[in-house]
């Protein structure tokens, strides 16, 4: 490690001190989170299934930058690479779509073989494995509905396929020690105002009871369910809003999963988790960056990214909150966008845990509303990049934009031949 590294972080951890934080145990607690890196980043949410479906449920990727991964292999290889330049052992969260088979099979008929050699290479690699079912993009979810469908018969298909990836989520977390949890998103919704609101959540609510009659050890998997305000061609109503995933998650004890673009423009998931962590044991996020609609732009270290770093730690929820990223940007070097999303969600975890926050609970409590904002105000300032430079180190990762030189020689080796 450079001297200066190390000198700086001395310094840095006697100012932090001051103010009774721990900065080599506020390390080791970071050491202990995964963060779940979803692998939809590396080729425009395409999977391998079905290479020629175009991208439907209304999300959209743009930009063509060159490079995108086209087989299981070029995945892996891009999502190693982005992980050798993250600090900490992590998670990568896969869709069903990126089934590595020869076979020809549909989503319906998925089964924990399709995986194999995902859970092998996870094995090596010492990382944990999430799934989600893949409910777009398909045949059958073509006029925007899949588990709330009204032909029984297409509705069923996605019922088989959700307990399919229930099935492949127990298999990962068994095989890696690591419980996988399994999150289930579904597009459907209409792009106009609808006469019957009730009828379409009805037969989601039956799906979903159908899915989860299935008995699956919570060891292995945990079920989470993921609301949406709006999206393209649905714009007017969504079936699974989160007034029906919170009624749905908190009587069936399932997780909700609150994707910070799926709200309205100033509602922030930060502001969830301590309601939510009342009512709920765990909870799953999907860290993202809305620009004016769910543009799922790479996550940057802005205000809602650095208030849920916080409120995790503040609210004492490290070990309650799934943290899974969900961004897609095809303008950019793939990788790139993996390794900065990621990097910048585990700087906003360690800036809360650099926080003084006993102290600042104590002022709030005695109505010091001034010592409350002017310390506040002051920590926004003091040397947390020292403290996360250190961390890269000891970890044995790229100190600060180190990394951007191996992106750039990868690209060169390697994304631009393909
Ligand atoms: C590909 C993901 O499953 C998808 O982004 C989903 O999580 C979502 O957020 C849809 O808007
Ligand atoms: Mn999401």
């Amino acid at each position: 490690m450079h001297p200066d590294i190390e000198s700086n972080y001395e310094q840095a951890k006697k100012l932090y001190k001051k103010h009774g934080i721990d900065v080599d145990q506020a390390l080791n607690k970071l050491e202990d989170i995964k963060i779940s890196m979803h692998c939809w980043q590396g080729d425009d949410v395409k999977g391998f299934l079905f290479r020629d479906q175009a991208l439907t449920g209304g999300i959209s990727v743009t930009g063509n930058y060159p490079g995108a991964a086209r087989t299981p292999e070029e995945l892996r290889s891009d999502l190693e690479k982005a992980l050798s330049l993250i600090p900490g052992k992590h998670k990568v969260n896969l869709h069903a779509i990126y089934a590595d088979t020869t076979e020809k099979v549909d989503l319906n008929e998925l089964e924990p073989k399709h995986f194999q050699k995902w859970v092998e290479w996870a094995k090596e690699q010492g990382l944990g494995l999430d799934f989600n079912p893949t409910c777009f993009s398909h045949d059958n979810s073509k006029d925007g509905f899949t588990l709330s469908h009204p032909d029984p018969e297409i509705r069923q298909f996605w019922i088989d396929h959700c307990i399919a990836s229930r099935k492949i989520g127990a298999y990962f977390g068994e095989e890696l020690g690591q419980t996988c949890v399994t999150n289930i998103w579904v597009p459907d919704g209409y792009k106009d105002i609808p006469v019957d609101q009730l009828a379409p959540r009805k037969r989601l609510k039956e799906s979903l009871d159908e899915i989860f009659t299935v008995e699956i050890n919570p060891k292995h998997n945990l079920d989470a369910l993921e609301s949406k305000l709006f999206g393209l061609g649905s714009e007017a109503y969504v079936v699974g809003s989160h007034e029906f995933y919170m009624g749905y998650g908190l009587l069936n004890n399932k997780l909700i999963c609150l994707d910070a673009g799926h709200f309205h423009p100033t509602e922030s998931i930060a502001g969830k988790l301590s309601s939510l962590s009342l009512f709920s044991e765990e909870i799953l996020l999907h860290v993202s960056r809305p620009i004016r609609w769910d543009s799922d732009h790479v996550v940057i270290m802005d205000d809602e990214l650095m208030a849920i770093g916080r409120e995790i730690v503040r609210n004492d929820l490290v070990d309650r909150v799934h943290i899974g990223l969900d961004f897609f940007d095809a303008s950019i070097n793939r990788v790139a966008a993996w390794v900065i999303g990621t990097r910048n969600t585990i700087k906003a975890l360690l800036r809360g845990f650099l926080e003084p926050t006993e102290l600042l609970k104590q002022a709030e409590l005695e109505g010091d509303y001034t010592t409350r904002l002017a310390l506040m105000e002051e920590f926004k300032s003091y040397p947390f990049g020292a403290v996360w430079d250190y961390y890269c180190a000891k970890l044995g990762v790229p100190v600060r934009e180190e990394w951007l030189e191996e992106v750039k020689g990868y690209e060169k080796e390697v994304l631009l031949l393909r």
